[in-house]
């Protein structure tokens, strides 16, 4: 879908505006800004609005659909003394209208503004609209789901003082959402139960209890079931400046969220407590809300300043477990508008942030991102609403209740809350549900569609044929290794030529039919069939090719999340925004800092030739579709014609078997695409999988290797279990990485007792050179000396030749031990570990303690090839046979630094 200008404007004031009520002071409060991605939101032509239009209430959701998000608005009441005009109005019980000021329509600079906007959803519930009606219209319908095991969210969302405490709490009085649904889940309950029982126990229902009412409740309340009954259980917690409180047992300490292997999140120490009744409940509610964070503010009396959750669950019975969360997030907010200092505005700016991580993940779903790389890490609520938003593998519905204030000084709020509503609306849970790849399943879904149109029409010919071989008695012999029975003929394999089948006198019979009419009637079938199969054929290789590219985006996506995680804002947005128009890149930047950075851009590249060849191929198979599907109906018309026109059933009915056959080669071939590419799939969903623990592998050694040079650095003894871990890790390494060929290497065991060994990554075997050279530059003898503590001081860089799979790191050793230190230079295609490892295992070096120095500046022009010992491994591991070179030198020097050394005589390590 492609936007006009103009669209594109209003989507960027609206995007502006959400960002800017959403962002509290920054600068003030040191958070870094979440940035919102650009999405297409269709402006809808406003129909005029003359009058305050009247709002309609009492209407329902029915049956709410389990594919997507169901987006409900509550306007609340508007409170015409303090504010005498409105700025939205319910068009009807599905439409929301926020009107313009009367001023805008007059500012030519704001011309994209000035028409209202107008918003659907699913049910639209105006200041009329009581508890009861909000209750029945947006959350009746999940109460049954849940009892019989489903799973059920309600959220309500709005900015702060637009009623969502009172939707999902409300007062003694007029309860609200959550009370209702835990009566109505207690009552539904005991229904169930008393139905099981009734079936269980048949005979209890007879003799006098023939006269009671049919009601299930009310045989329940006749006759209590033995049966096993369900249970409710409930627990209730706030999230309040990122930390979670369990509102049921205030006094315990700040929980914490674990995550268990599949990926589901769990707060750990919540008090789950049993409830069994209402009134029970409606205690344990009230105890909650009192611990509840609850402040006055400018904007509302009595602001809850955190994200309340209610999860109740029904267990028991022999059904799955049932579970229904109801969410009060805390209200969005304006600082100017709330006027909040000191420690509310931080609250505000908490708030804001977690609101901004929901409403991020709610836009990549909404885009139908793969759930796999939404970043619900970004805060505690979303870690605990990607279950909700996602259905963690399990089927789902999620409503969302949106508040507005009707007022005309909340426009900007309200417009705020209908925009993220309006977004969320767009949720499509069975996608989200699905973490296959939205490639593969097109695939799939296509060569389903024609699997099933062939089987219907192989069918259709089947029937026919049987009702021509019922006027016939003519009996066509069939094929044994036809899965399908499909009568089959003997063909020729010229086309032009009669269908030939057993049946000589039948034979005869149809040589009698004008042969010059049926061929060129049966060729021109045949065309058509070859023009289908040349389509499909084509539909299915451009299906297969977008799945690659898909998976290939994947990838790239996956390091722009990286880089997205680190920088907490969107790449797309930071290319596009102030920062791209400086550089992304910074001089400043530490080395991995510049490799994730020029990785991202090389991701970006990539991402859009994908995007494009993409488009491409969406074009080609548009078109490749619309031949398939006219050389169908081709295929139809002909078929008819030859009806009317070949007078001989035996005619009809030997080409009937013919495309019988033909549909039935190509089923088959479809079949075995649809295996290949399962099987394509699942091979790259497996290396895409290895990839993803080569990195982290790749992550714990980099995290491994500097934790034991800061351990080395700083001294530390370590305890004896954690020692005996390393040296087990230190030879797991080592098993699974020394080379055969080098057999004078000591084993770090015994090389590295004395001193605490630094790592050596993985590839050690691979690169070690038996015998680096080593050289000292005594022109430098100023250069920087270790602590005392440890003399010998290392320091590292790799340097990689641009697109040359060649690395050689350069290590700078200096020794304080002499009066004037020395300088060393130990060139080695190997890593520093590597080099520590050789210096500790000789004679002298097992003396020393070596750590690493704080990079070394090189000029800029050198920077973007420079990266530490430390960093991430080479790009391209240099082959064994092309590695012993040492780093490029004039006369001794380096061209890269003025510490070139001398050559370290073997007089110098043995000391
Ligand atoms: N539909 C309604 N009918 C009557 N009163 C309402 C309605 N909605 C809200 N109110 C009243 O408005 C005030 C603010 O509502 P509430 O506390 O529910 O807002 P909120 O959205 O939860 O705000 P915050 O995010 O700051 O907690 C309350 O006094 C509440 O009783």
């Amino acid at each position: 879908m492609t936007m006009t200008p103009q669209e594109e404007d209003e989507l960027e004031n609206e995007e502006d505006d959400l960002r800017d009520m959403l962002i509290t002071d920054q600068d003030q409060l040191d958070l870094e800004p979440v940035e919102f991605e650009q999405v297409q939101i269709p402006v809808p032509i406003l129909p005029k609005v003359e009058e305050p239009l009247k709002a309609k209430g009492g209407k329902k959701i029915d049956n709410p659909p389990e594919d997507r998000l169901v987006v409900a608005v509550r306007l609340r009441p508007h409170d015409d003394r303090k504010d005498a005009r409105r700025s939205v109005y319910a068009l009807d019980d599905k439409t929301v209208v926020v009107r313009e000021k009367d001023n805008v329509r007059t500012d030519i600079l704001r011309q994209k503004r000035v028409s209202d906007r107008q918003y659907e959803f699913d049910l639209v519930l105006d200041e009329d609209a009581n508890q009861e009606e909000v209750y029945e219209g947006t959350t009746r319908a999940l109460v049954e789901k849940v009892v019989r095991g489903g799973n059920a969210t309600v959220l309500a969302y709005g900015a702060t003082g637009a009623g969502k405490t009172y939707t999902m709490v409300g007062t003694a009085e007029e309860p609200g959402v959550m009370v209702r649904a835990l009566d109505d889940l207690f009552k539904e309950a005991a229904v169930l139960d008393g139905e099981t029982a009734a079936e269980k126990f048949p005979e209890e229902k007879d003799g006098s209890e023939s006269d009671l009412s049919s009601s299930p409740l009310s045989r329940r309340r006749k006759k209590p079931s033995p049966a096993p009954k369900r249970q409710v259980t409930m627990s209730y917690l706030e999230v309040y400046n990122e930390k979670i409180k369990d509102l049921l047992n205030p006094s315990a300490q700040q929980l914490e969220l674990r995550e268990d292997s599949s990926g589901g999140v769990r707060v750990s120490g919540l008090s789950e407590v049993f409830a069994q009744s209402t009134e029970e409940v409606l205690k344990l509610l009230q105890r909650g809300n009192k611990a509840r964070s609850v402040e006055p503010t400018a904007a509302n009396k009595t602001s809850s300043r955190s994200h309340a959750m209610l999860q109740v669950s029904v267990v028991g019975n022999g059904e799955p477990e049932g579970r229904l969360l109801m969410v009060d997030l805390a209200g969005s907010e304006r600082a100017s508008q709330t006027q909040n200092r000191g420690k509310r505005l931080q609250e505000g700016a908490h708030i804001n942030l977690s609101l901004l991580a929901l409403g991020n993940c709610i836009t990549a779903l909404a885009r139908g991102g793969d759930v796999r790389h939404i970043n619900f890490r970004d805060s505690k609520l979303t870690r605990l609403l990607k279950g909700a938003l996602t259905g963690g593998g399990s089927k789902l519905s999620c409503v969302m209740i949106a508040h507005v204030a009707p007022g005309s000084v909340h426009r900007e709020e309200s417009r705020t809350t209908l925009l993220y509503a309006e977004r969320a609306a767009r949720i499509s849970l069975a996608a989200a549900q699905n973490s296959r790849p939205a490639g593969y399943m097109a695939a799939q879904a296509t060569i389903r569609a024609e699997k099933k149109r062939l089987r219907a029409e192989i069918e259709m010919m089947r029937a026919r044929l049987d009702v021509e071989r019922s006027n016939s008695d003519e009996v066509i012999p069939s094929n044994n290794n036809n899965s399908n029975n499909i009568p089959t003929p003997r063909i020729h394999h010229q086309s032009h030529h009669p269908v030939m089948i057993r049946n000589q006198p039948r034979m005869m019979h149809m040589q009698q039919v004008p042969n010059d009419e049926l061929s060129d009637i049966k060729e021109q079938i045949l065309a058509s069939f070859r023009d289908q199969m040349r389509a499909r054929r084509r539909l299915l290789e451009v299906d297969s090719q977008l799945l690659g590219l898909g998976m290939l985006s994947d990838r790239y996506n996956l390091t722009l999340r990286r880089w997205e995680t680190k920088h907490g804002q969107l790449y797309k947005a930071a290319r596009l925004g102030r920062s791209a128009k400086k550089s992304l890149t910074d001089p400043e930047d530490s080395d991995y800092t510049t490799q994730l950075e020029e990785e991202a851009q090389q991701a970006w590249r990539e991402l859009c030739r994908i995007e494009r060849e993409q488009e491409h191929l969406n074009a080609v198979r548009a078109d490749a579709q619309n031949d398939l599907e006219k050389s169908r109906q081709r295929a139809n018309i002909l078929e008819q014609e030859l009806s009317k026109r070949v007078g001989s059933e035996w005619g009809e009915r030997e080409l009937l078997a013919l495309i019988c056959r033909v549909h039935e080669l190509e089923l088959e071939r479809l079949e075995a695409h649809g295996a290949a590419l399962a099987r394509e799939h699942e091979l790259r969903r497996r290396q895409s999988a290895l990839r993803r623990h080569e990195r982290q592998r790749q992550l714990c050694d980099q995290i491994i290797t500097q934790q034991r040079q800061l351990i080395e650095e700083k001294s530390l003894s370590l305890p004896d279990d954690l020692e005996e871990l390393y040296s087990e890790y230190l030879r797991e390494v080592q098993t699974s990485s020394f080379n055969a060929r080098e057999p004078e290497i000591e084993t770090p065991g015994t090389a590295f007792r004395l001193n605490l060994p630094p790592i050596f990554t993985a590839d050690y075997g691979q690169h070690l050179e038996p015998d680096p050279l080593i050289r000292q530059n005594p022109s430098n003898r100023g250069f920087i000396v270790s602590p005392v503590s440890s003399p010998m001081t290392v320091q590292s860089h790799q340097h990689y030749a641009p697109r040359k799979p060649r690395v050689q790191r350069t290590y700078r050793v200096s020794n304080k031990n002499k009066r004037e230190p020395d300088i060393y230079q130990i060139s080695t295609p190997g890593s520093l570990s590597q080099a520590m490892h050789l210096m500790a295992s000789s004679p002298r070096g097992q003396h020393m303690s070596m750590s690493p120095l704080p990079p070394i500046k090189l000029p800029t022009s050198a920077k973007s090839h420079q990266h530490t010992a430390f960093g991430h491994p080479p790009p391209c591991p240099p082959k064994p046979s092309r590695l012993p070179r040492p780093v490029a030198t004039h006369g001794g020097r380096s061209r890269r630094n003025s510490l070139m050394p001398r050559s370290l005589s073997d007089e110098d390590l043995r000391d």
